[in-house]
Formats: structure tokens, sequence, C-alpha cells
């Protein structure tokens, strides 16, 4: 049956304040489905583990720092397997598909999926979806089992590959359908995940037994709610390399300055953890934070000051900052990728010939050398710990499709796997809180001025609290759909 309502949110109330952001299920819409024991049950390895079944009371709190008599605060439902699953093995029939730019583990993730699905749950029809979300419509799909993707996790990239754009709605949920499609994986960013929820919508409207999954994917570790996104510290490790080369150049020539750009359109934690992480970068400049270049207290002053105090430095500058001071000294510019975003000039180049104009002008003796590693840090196969993580994230995304939840991102949520409502993925982008305890560790260990004035800082405040940044075709994220209340007395 066909429900002609999109889905409001789940929220379900209890003692001390506490709220569960709760996900749909199958069930909200198709109240019969019948349920069927966990396979997992029978399976050797899981049956002598204790409590292996997660309790469906379990939730984990979003905010894990509370003050003794504060409210209890907002929850998510514990990701993991269920006692009940509403599919037989036999009668699963999934996808997996990959949107968006590259992200070291991809190819982890969609192995674990597989692997999930064939070890845990006897699935035997997987297919991969070629090229992102026009595959659905304009191309083949690509037989997946478990020794297709034997050793996909030590390659980078995605073996489906990806795309931006082409997200028509009802082409892809025509597919799904004529397809016998009943469990839908996408992995992807902010971009990808608003258009999984919009998927879902449609799916849901049409009354289908279709669970659709989300897992987060960004490199620039832009999604909110979330730890942090897989293959981002493979991402820092990587930058770690174009850093040190840096240091080297800038080391061995006579105030030399090794200037490395990275990634990061509109959120700065690439460039800031890289440059926690080495402890040779002397500024770090990130979309975030505000700069100037020329004048007291700006760019160019702490550079020349820096170099005459050590004779080098380093800088490390993420893709996004400073392109207001770029586009005031040049053309604006309005182009877009296919998915919407905007696409950004090369402040690196500009950047860095700023600098060469300034020392030239002083008429002081300065090497720069410019490295511009954007593309080789999301191009690696993930590193140990982000396998680990994508390992997690992909059980735990296949559990709860398995047990009927639909319509949600699996994501770790202070160090424990939850199942996240799209919305609350979708609703703002994840930035650096210059006026968190973070930068401020970063503006000590590089020893480099803020940059901003008290009054920037209340500004900065405001504008974190006020104003998300939002990317995309539809990037609006505001919700204003009344949520769906019930109480719980325990
Ligand atoms: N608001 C939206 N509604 C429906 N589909 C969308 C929306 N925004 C983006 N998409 C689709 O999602 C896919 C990926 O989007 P995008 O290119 O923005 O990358 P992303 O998922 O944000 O990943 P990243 O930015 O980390 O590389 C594209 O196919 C795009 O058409
Ligand atoms: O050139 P592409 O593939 O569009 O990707 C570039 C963008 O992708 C991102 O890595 C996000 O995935 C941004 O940091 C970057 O601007
Ligand atoms: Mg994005």
């Amino acid at each position: 049956m066909s429900s002609p309502r999109s889905s409001k949110p789940k929220i379900v109330n209890g003692p001390g304040d506490y709220i569960l952001q709760d996900v749909p299920h199958l069930i909200d819409y198709l109240p019969d489905l019948p349920t069927y024991p966990n396979p997992l049950q029978d399976n050797p390895a899981y049956s002598v583990v204790k409590q292996y079944f997660v309790d469906a009371d379990d939730s984990v709190p979003e905010k894990i720092v509370v003050h003794k008599d504060g409210p209890r605060g907002i929850h998510f439902r514990r990701a993991g397997p269920r006692q009940k699953v509403y599919f037989e093995s036999d009668e699963v029939h999934a996808c997996i598909v990959t949107c968006g730019g590259l992200c070291p583990g991809l190819n982890t993730v969609i192995r674990e999926i597989v692997s999930s699905l064939s070890y845990m749950y006897g699935v035997k029809r997987i297919l991969g979806i070629d090229g992102g979300y026009r595959g659905f419509y304009a191309k083949n799909t690509i037989p997946l089992n478990s020794k297709v993707v034997n050793d996909i996790h030590k390659r980078g990239g995605t073996i489906l590959g990806t795309s931006r754009g082409g997200h028509d709605t009802t082409k892809i949920v025509d597919s799904i359908q004529d397809r016998g499609i009943n469990q839908v994986y996408i992995i992807g960013g902010d971009g990808t995940q608003r258009g999984a929820s919009v998927i879902f919508e449609e799916i849901r409207r049409r009354g289908l037994k279709v669970a659709v999954v989300g897992i987060p994917k960004t490199i620039d570790n832009d999604i909110p709610v979330i730890d942090k996104s897989f293959g981002f510290d493979t991402a820092v490790e990587e930058a770690q390399r174009a850093i040190n080369a840096a240091h080297v150049e800038a080391e061995s020539n006579e105030n030399g300055i090794g200037f490395v750009k990275l990634m990061g359109r509109y959120s700065g934690f690439i460039a800031m953890y890289a440059t926690l992480a080495s402890r040779d970068v002397d500024c770090c400049l990130i979309p975030e934070s505000p700069f100037y270049l020329e004048g007291e207290g700006g760019l160019l002053e702490f550079i020349e000051r820096r170099l005459k105090e050590n004779g080098h430095m380093v800088i490390v500058l993420a893709e996004g900052a400073g392109q207001d001071l770029m586009s005031k000294s040049m053309e604006s510019n309005t182009l877009k990728d296919a998915s919407g975003n905007k696409l950004l000039k090369d402040v690196g180049l500009w950047l860095s010939q700023s600098i060469k104009d300034y020392f030239k002008k002083i008429k002081m003796v300065m090497n720069l050398k410019y490295i511009d590693p954007t593309y080789m840090i999301r191009a690696v196969p993930s590193n140990a710990s982000d396998n680990v993580y994508c390992t997690l994230l992909a059980q735990s995304a296949v559990h709860g499709a398995m047990a009927g939840y639909t319509g949600y991102t699996s994501g770790l949520v202070n160090g424990r796997q939850t199942y996240i409502p799209y919305y609350r993925i979708t609703e703002k982008q994840n930035n650096v809180v210059i006026t968190d305890r973070m930068w401020a560790r970063l503006l000590s260990s590089t020893n480099q001025p803020s940059f901003l004035g008290p009054k920037d800082v209340s500004e900065e405040k405001q504008e974190m609290a006020e104003t998300p940044h939002l990317d995309g075709a539809n990037g609006d994220g505001a919700i204003d759909i009344p949520p769906v209340t019930k109480e719980i007395t325990k």
C-alpha cells in the first residue's frame, strides 16, 4: 500500500529529557511484513557471543560530555544485528552505488558490504551500479560476489566508478523497481546523502519493500553528526608526504617557503589535522578562518617575520581558504560542477604569486616551492585503521537493512556505530569551529597569529550558530516537517 505522505522525523521522548531521533522502518508504511529469525543465531562465529543481538532500546548519545544536572539530550539508534530480520536470504536483491569524489576506503566498504551480505546473511544476488546515480538508468550493472571483491580493498578509487550530477529520482526508482532490487546501499558525501533521502521518500511513496541505506563518504570530513568519515585518516597521513617534501625544500633554500595546498572546499579539517600531525607547519590557512594579506598583523608581514626568525617556513592551505580575497582581485567565478557545487579558483597559485610579489617589492630573497598534491591524497587505498572502520560501517549498514530499517545513514557517533536519520546528515555541513579548542590547539602548535580581532570572533560565533554552509543542487537543507513524537516511560 503506498503512503501519500512524505516521512516525518520519528522522535521518541523519554525521562530526563531523553530524545531519540529514530530512523524509519519498513513497517512504518508496510505494517504487515513478516519477520524471520536472524540467520546469525546459527552462525558458529556469532552464536557464542554474549548479547550479540542489539537490544531494541539501546541508543547512543549525540553529546558525550554532559553536565551533572543537564538533560540526557539527543540519541541515535544503536547499530548492529537484531534478533528478527525482515528479509529472507533468498529474497534479498541488493545493489551498491558510489557517488561524488573519490575517497580512500571506497573499495573496502564495497567489499565488506558484499562479504557481510554473503557470509553473514547468505545473500546471493548483489549488483554494482556503474558510475554513480546515473548508472541506475544509463548503464549496465556489475554482478558482485565475494570472489569479485576479494582484493579490491588494496586498490584506491572505486571499482564501481563514480560521478557527479545525473540524479533523476524517477528514473532511479523505476530502475530499482524494475530490477526487483530491495536493498540499496548508497556510498557518498553530503550531496549523495541528499540524493539518497529523495530516493527513500519516493520508494516510500510507492510503498515498496526496499531498504535505502547511506554510508557517509567525504574526504573533507564535512558530514555532520559522525565522529569522522572513513578515508580521512588515510588522507591526513598521505598529506604528510607533501608537507615533509615542502619542509625539506624550505630548509634547503635561502628563506625557503614550502607551500602545500590540500583539499577542503568549505571545511578545513584535512589541513588542520595534517598540520597538527606534522609539527613542521608554521601557518595553516582554512576556509573557516578569515585572514588578510597586507599591513600590520597580515599574512605577508607574518611570513616576513618568520623567515627572518627561522630562515624557512611551511604553509598549508586548504583549497577553500582565502577565496574572498582572491575574488576581490580577480573576476568572480560562477562556474559549478555537474552536481551544482561551486568550482573554486586555484587559491594556491594566486597566493604564491602574491607572496612572491611582496618579497620582490621589499627586495628580500625568498624561494617558494608550491606543492599541490590534491588528488594524490584521495586516490590512495585506505590505511589499516580506515580499513577496520570501513568494515564496521559496512557490517552495521547491512545489519540495519536486514532488520528492516531504512532511510538512514550508518555512522560512528562517539565511537559507537549508529543509524542516523537523513535529515540530520543533510541539514548542515560540518566545519572547523574556530572558536573551539581544536583550532586554539593548532594556533598554539604553529604559533601563528589568528588573523582575527575580537569583533571577527564574535561574528564568527554568531555565524557558526546561524548559517550552515551548504553545497549541491538543492542545498537549502531546511527541515520544516513537524516531528512525530511519542513518549516512552521506563
Ligand atoms: N540535493 C540533491 N538532491 C538529489 N541529488 C543530489 C543532491 N545534491 C547532490 N545530489 C547528487 O549526489 C551525487 C553526488 O553529489 P556531489 O557531487 O555533491 O558529491 P558528494 O556526495 O557531496 O561527495 P563529495 O562532495 O564529498 O565529493 C550527484 O550524483 C548529485 O547529482
Ligand atoms: O575534481 P572533483 O573530482 O570534482 O573533486 C574535487 C572536490 O572533491 C572534494 O575532495 C570532495 O570530495 C573536494 O575537497 C574537492 O574540491
Ligand atoms: Mg559534497
